[in-house]
């Protein structure tokens, strides 16, 4: 028999019940028991979900407070000395202080109170953030946590036999950071199995069949000592036997050269990811040695549509015809934590659309009918088939999805769309002339805060408690008053503040014909964070100007310049659910020609400089190098569609943060924007190295400080961090800003922090206007 199965599911609670209590906890609104409470309910209406929905294999210690990785540094003990652990079992306070930085539970953000936090970055090409270990040179890896094992239990306790999901050890250190950056991590490796040992023998002793082993990174490129490194990993934990049997999972892509070591480990099954790489099934199945079985990575555990079942069924059968039924497991590509919970919440969606979805609760009833069918025959379910065939065909033919002016208008894109009108050096010369711009000109990034009011206003407006009028109002003095607040602060080119968006991605999705937005979509992006992705079921057009009414009311509040303020084509790609019945491409250079339209109407509205934002654009690189160049190719090509028509006057701006640049440098030139802020603060300016070997010809504004934390940064500590990018920059490059926007942050730490960054591009400007 064919056995159903999950590798996770989203733990942050159909209503976010988990954000809430966290945040509570943080404040001291709550207690940890209460926590704990909350956590445990949680746990048990998601396993209850997935044993009614007939999984066999249902996953334990997929739950987590904060992240997975985090919780896999608790478990072994890799807890760095700055966070003064007693060295017995992790407590909450160590183990939230790791994750926010101070120290103890309570409210407290990172570096602001003794100790950072642990770094923060993207889980693979994920919207997801993981906190990276950190191993020091006198680590002792010991078990540290015995979470997998008491969830385990308690999962059995209330009758319901779990498979514990592991981080396995190889990823895990691959993951983290050591202590010099030429220190291999794998080194470390024999010192971390024995309490991986201890972990699998513990499970064993409570009584688990099954365990599941994460080790993603068998998709991404490997030196031959990596792929080592597993073989000894596996070897050596098989040989400290127990009578656990393993699945070891991978997912996220294709494990191409690394296939012949994922076969040879010594588990008992291997999941692979036929989402995102079915081309590796016939590999796999060429290699797969007879005692292992494999777990068929089949329902999209990264996105939101309906699975084309019967095609399921028919790959399903492909391999069942070679391994026989007993050797196969059904499962979603990957865990569900990347998809939102349930589907039923959302009764007000558009029902055209509604029918094409399924969240990870229906994933679970997919996971199962295919299961059914293999083991039954498709007949035994043939009006449950019947049912999604008619979904997929609805979806197929929609007029919705498939707009003939759009394809036509993507068909006459030209190579001169994609080019100013004239190179670099001779716009700057204009805009320097029609703008009037000072010496090391000072500005932000677009968002100021959004107060608990503006967010409070916004919920009114949505429920249908506060009229559209009131709503606008109200919007309009945010910015009104936001514009106030900048011109006394001193900056030279000013934002309106974006209170009108609740997310920067979201806010288009709402907007775009094309997209629907949710209301109960959450999926977690870091700790108790959530984005709620709009949906791309279909062509995209913009039906009419999107921030238009609010630039241009903004600008009329002020002689200074307005920034009009942009989301671009990759990171609304990038953090959105994506169609998948055509390449990401050509969804986005839809969303480019949508851009474009905003970006010559806020031109025609009397905009002079103009941001478009492209965080994401690093983090959609794919996983393996070899297909880096094709992507770089059309992200480029679609921002300069986006932002390469206006004239010669208008400044375009764009913006990234959290990201490496060294390897994208060339790209980020390519994009041939005017002016790029970037984040650099926590680096003390490093970043910009990539810049400065590149000899990055266009201006550049280096953030000068660190929006994560609410410490003032000092006018001396900026001045420093100016006159070092003033090191490599030429001062006519060089823009003053925060290293991003300024939403998550509070009123008081803005102001003065702004009037410091102002302070700081003076003092620069009284030292440095007569040397240029
Ligand atoms: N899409 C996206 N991805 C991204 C980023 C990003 O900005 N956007 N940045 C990076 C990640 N950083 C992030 C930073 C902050 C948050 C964040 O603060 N999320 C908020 C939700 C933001 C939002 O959509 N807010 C909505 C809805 C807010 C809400 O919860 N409203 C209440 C009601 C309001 C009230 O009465 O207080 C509710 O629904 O219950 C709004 O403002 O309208 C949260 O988790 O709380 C998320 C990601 C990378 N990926
Ligand atoms: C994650 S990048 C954010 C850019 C956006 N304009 C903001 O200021 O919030
Ligand atoms: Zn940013």
């Amino acid at each position: 028999m064919a056995i159903a199965t999950n590798l996770g599911f989203p733990r942050i609670g159909a209503q976010r019940e988990l954000k809430r209590a966290v945040e509570k906890f943080w404040s001291g609104k709550i207690s940890e028991a209460e926590l704990h409470n909350v956590c445990r309910e949680l746990r048990e209406t998601n396993w209850k979900r997935q044993q009614q929905a007939g999984i066999a294999h249902i996953p334990s210690n997929d739950f987590s407070l904060y992240d997975q990785v985090l919780d896999t540094a608790a478990l072994v003990g890799a807890i760095p000395r700055r966070f003064d652990w007693s060295g017995d079992e992790v407590d909450l306070a160590t183990y939230f202080a790791m994750a926010r930085g101070g120290k103890g539970g309570q409210s407290v953000t990172a570096s602001t109170e003794g100790v950072a936090a642990l770094e923060m970055t993207k889980w693979f090409d994920t919207n997801y953030h993981y906190l990276v270990p950190e191993f020091e040179g006198d680590l002792q890896f010991q078990l540290a946590s015995r979470k997998p094992i008491t969830e385990y239990l308690e999962a059995k306790a209330l009758g319901i036999e779990t498979r514990p999901v592991l981080l396995g050890p190889v990823s895990f250190l691959l993951l983290g950071k050591t202590w010099e950056a030429d220190i291999d991590p794998l080194s470390l490796l024999d010192a971390l199995l024995p309490v991986y040992a201890e972990v699998l023998a513990e499970l064993a002793a409570a009584g688990a069949e099954w365990v599941q082993i994460d080790e993603p990174c068998l998709v991404l490129d490997l030196t031959e000592a990596q792929q080592a490194a597993f073989q000894r990993a596996y070897d050596r934990l098989s040989i400290n036997g127990s009578q656990l049997k393993v699945v070891l999972a991978t997912y996220f892509g294709d494990l191409k050269e690394n296939l012949s070591t994922a076969v040879s480990l010594p588990v008992e099954a291997l999941h692979i990811d036929l989402v995102r790489a079915p081309e590796q099934l016939e590999d796999v199945l060429a290699q797969l040695p007879e005692e292992l079985s494999l777990s068929l990575g089949v329902v999209d555990g990264r996105n939101i549509w309906k699975n084309d079942v019967s095609r399921s069924i028919s790959l399903v059968e492909t391999v069942v015809e070679r391994l026989g039924t007993d050797r196969v497991l059904i499962g979603p590509s990957c865990s569900l934590l990347h998809t939102p919970v349930d589907l039923s919440l959302e009764s007000g969606l558009d029902p055209e659309v509604r029918q094409w979805l399924a969240y990870a609760q229906q994933k679970l009833e997919e996971i199962n009918l295919i299961t059914r069918a293999i083991n039954g025959g498709r007949k035994s379910v043939a009006a449950e088939l019947a049912w999604y065939d008619e979904k997929m065909e609805s979806r197929r033919k929609s007029e919705r999805v498939h707009r003939a002016e759009v394809k036509e208008r993507c068909a006459g894109v030209t190579e001169e769309m994609l080019r100013r009108q004239s190179p670099y050096p001779a716009r700057q010369t204009i805009q320097t002339h029609e703008l009037q711009l000072p010496l090391f000109p000072t500005t932000t990034i677009g968002s100021f805060p959004q107060t608990d009011d503006i967010r409070k206003a916004r919920a009114a407006f949505k429920k249908g408690e506060l009229q559209e009028a009131a709503y606008e109002e109200f919007l309009k003095n945010c910015i009104a008053s936001d514009i106030r607040c900048q011109e006394e602060i001193g900056l030279d080119v000013l934002v309106h503040g974006e209170a009108e968006r609740n997310d920067m991605v979201e806010y288009f999705g709402e907007q775009l014909e094309g997209f629907i937005a949710t209301k109960h979509g959450w999926v977690q992006s870091y700790g108790s964070r959530c984005v709620k992705p709009p949906v791309i079921f279909g062509d995209v057009l913009r039906k009419e100007p999107m921030t238009v009414k609010w630039t241009a009311y903004a600008q009329s509040c002020t002689e200074k310049l307005m920034k009009g303020m942009l989301t671009g084509p990759v990171t609304i790609l990038q953090w959105s659910f994506v169609r998948d019945d055509q390449p990401r491409s050509v969804t986005c250079q839809q969303i480019g020609l949508a851009i474009r339209d905003e970006v010559l109407d806020l031109e025609a509205s009397g905009i002079r400089v103009i941001q478009i934002d492209e965080p994401a654009i690093r983090e959609g690189l794919p996983l393996r190098q070899a297909d880096w160049d094709a992507y770089l190719q059309w992200a480029v090509d679609c921002f300069r569609l986006a932002s390469a028509g206006v004239e010669d006057e208008t400044q375009i701006h764009t913006h990234m943060c959290y990201s490496e640049f060294n390897d994208i440098i060339e790209a980020i030139g390519a994009l041939d924007a005017d002016v790029i802020s970037i984040e650099t603060s926590r680096s003390n300016m490093e970043l910009l190295d990539a810049f400065v070997q590149y000899q990055y010809p266009n201006e550049i504004g280096p953030g000068v400080y660190d929006i994560h934390s609410p410490r003032v940064p000092t006018v001396k500590s900026i001045e420093y961090l100016l006159e070092k990018a003033l090191e490599v920059l030429q001062p006519r490059q060089l823009w003053v800003n925060p290293d991003c926007g300024l939403k998550t942050r509070k009123w008081e730490e803005v102001k003065p922090s702004l009037e410091n960054m102002v302070a700081a591009a003076q003092q620069l400007r009284a030292r440095w206007l007569s040397r240029v």
